[in-house]
């Protein structure tokens, strides 16, 4: 039986091994993690993480070919097969800082798998990561290892938050990169094979080790670069009385530019795009292409310019004053359907209206009270740490208060602000909150999930992101 132990039981790890796991009976697949809370998590009928349909494939192979557990150097020790799905957060410190990835776990990681091997293995990069990383792997590896052949492949991860389980059961490629060596072909063909249990072979593309690595950074520059180009046109939009749907929709049917990913938003979040594109940045600076560099810096500052915009449109519509004020904030998490708030666009918006001295009352149907005021109130640098090196409990924000309803969260509020398009925002009795807000009643969309002209006839003012505006809305510009 092939043995397949993945490192890290984050959003990758366990999604990506528990599916292994249910789609190759044959394989007794084990995921291991120093976090212990994370593990005994996965343990129980409370996962860690919240994905549509993780639970089922967790119930239905958990005891029998898929583990969780602790022992890291055990499980290392015995598979044929390690991946590698710990953290790469942006550099926070030294050579690098706020751009290149810190490779420190992932180092880490290599060195034990290498002091605790006793047979060959594949080591398997699920783990975003630079291009040339498989190279310095390959060296800690090769450098301690007693006579133990190690074959490094990339392979990296495309799922997304919220789909991760429909994404694993069809992905629209799976890419293995190896050496062009005969053990590398070898080994490449020995994880096509795992992979082959449920993924059309043609949906599996082989290519050398670096092409597979630039290409996860590629494709996370792209569609993040999608999301900025038309946020940019949002703000055109607001200005000129172009509609962004409308937009999108007319030039997502031209079939060179396709319809998916261009809906307008107060910003992207997740902990990818933003990290992974400061590490393309870093890479062509480091190979001495600057102006490649700052084409994709560019996805970025417009990704932060579309937050300030919309602060900074809330503050001007409310008599550019919000001290004081209570705001209620829908959606926390970076996207619908998930729990991580992993660079979501609602930190730097509430932080920003925080600044401005308003009252926030927060909701989300997934995020916990105690994450959102961790993630207002810790420094980035600590929130990107793997969970066991992140600091305790921080003291409380006093101008934020979690609650359990969006009904709740609006009571006595002088406006609402959305900032996740999760579904249960679209059917709210939008009459009963107006009844209960403070008069004028705004909702500032930032995901243009409400039906603004429905809202506009209860009596709110309304700003839907890249709409055109209302006529109190032009009269109070925003300055971004
Ligand atoms: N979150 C996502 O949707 C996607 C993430 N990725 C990439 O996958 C990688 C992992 O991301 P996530 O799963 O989101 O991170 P995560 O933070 O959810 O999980 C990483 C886990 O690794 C563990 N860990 C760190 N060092 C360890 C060590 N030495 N030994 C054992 N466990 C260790 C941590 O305790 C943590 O539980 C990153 O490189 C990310 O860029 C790629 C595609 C999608
Ligand atoms: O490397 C990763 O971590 C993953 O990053 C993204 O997945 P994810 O961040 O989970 O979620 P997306 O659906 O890509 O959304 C990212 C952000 O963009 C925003 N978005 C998305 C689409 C859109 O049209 N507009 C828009 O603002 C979302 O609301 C969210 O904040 C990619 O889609 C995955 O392929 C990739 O594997």
């Amino acid at each position: 039986m092939v043995k397949i132990c993945c490192i890290g039981a984050g959003y990758v790890g366990g999604p990506t091994m528990a599916v292994i796991a249910l789609k190759c009976p044959d394989i007794e697949v084990v995921v291991v993690d120093i976090f212990e809370p994370r593990i005994i998590a996965w343990n129980s009928d409370h996962l860690p993480i919240y994905e549509p349909g993780l639970d089922d494939v967790v119930k239905q192979c958990r005891g029998k070919n898929l583990i969780f557990s602790t022992d890291v150097e055990k499980h290392v020790a015995e598979a044929d097969i390690v991946f590698v799905s710990v953290n790469t957060p942006t550099k926070t410190q030294g050579l690098g800082a706020g751009k290149a990835a810190d490779l420190t776990y992932w180092e880490s990681a290599a060195r034990m798998i290498a002091d605790v091997s006793k047979t060959d293995k594949i080591v398997v990069e699920k783990s975003t990561v630079p291009v040339k990383t498989a190279e310095a792997i390959e060296k800690i590896l090769t450098h301690n290892s007693k006579g133990i052949n190690f074959q490094i492949l990339s392979n990296p991860e495309f799922l997304a938050e919220g789909t991760a389980i429909k994404d694993l059961f069809n992905p629209d490629r799976v890419l293995i990169g190896g050496r062009e060596t005969p053990e590398g072909q070898k080994a490449i063909h020995a994880l096509k094979d795992v992979y082959a249990h449920w993924v059309p072979v043609e949906q599996i593309i082989c290519t050398n080790l670096w092409s597979a690595e630039l290409s996860k950074l590629a494709a996370n520059a792209f569609l993040a670069q999608r999301i900025s180009s038309v946020n940019a046109m949002s703000a055109l939009c607001e200005a000129t009385g172009a509609d962004v749907s409308q937009v999108s929709h007319a030039i997502g049917k031209d079939t060179r530019i396709g319809s998916k990913f261009l809906n307008a938003s107060v910003g992207f979040g997740g902990s990818c795009f933003q990290k992974d594109i400061l590490n393309l940045v870093y890479i062509c600076e480091c190979n001495g292409l600057p102006e490649v560099a700052s084409y994709w810096k560019q996805v970025i500052q417009v990704n932060e310019y579309q937050k300030t915009r919309f602060v900074n449109r809330v503050v001007s519509s409310m008599f550019n004053t919000i001290s004081g004020k209570k705001i209620a904030i829908l959606g926390f998490a970076f996207k619908k359907d998930t729990g991580d708030t992993r660079e979501t666009p609602a930190i730097g918006v509430c932080q920003g209206l925080l600044g401005d001295k308003a009252m926030l009352r927060i909701y989300d149907p997934q995020v916990s009270q105690e994450q959102i005021q961790r993630d207002l109130s810790m420094q980035k640098s600590e929130l990107d740490r793997p969970p066991h090196l992140q600091p305790a409990s921080p003291t409380a924000i006093k101008q934020v208060a979690c609650v359990w309803d969006a009904y709740e969260a609006a009571k006595g509020a002088h406006g609402i602000c959305i900032l996740t398009e999760w579904d249960e925002f679209k059917t709210l009795d939008y009459q009963k909150i107006y009844d209960d807000m403070q008069k004028p009643a705004f909702v500032f969309d930032g995901r243009n999930v409400v039906d603004a002209e429905k809202l506009r006839e209860i009596g709110f003012i309304v700003y839907s992101i890249g709409k055109p505006l209302d006529s109190w809305l032009k009269d109070m510009p925003a300055v971004a």
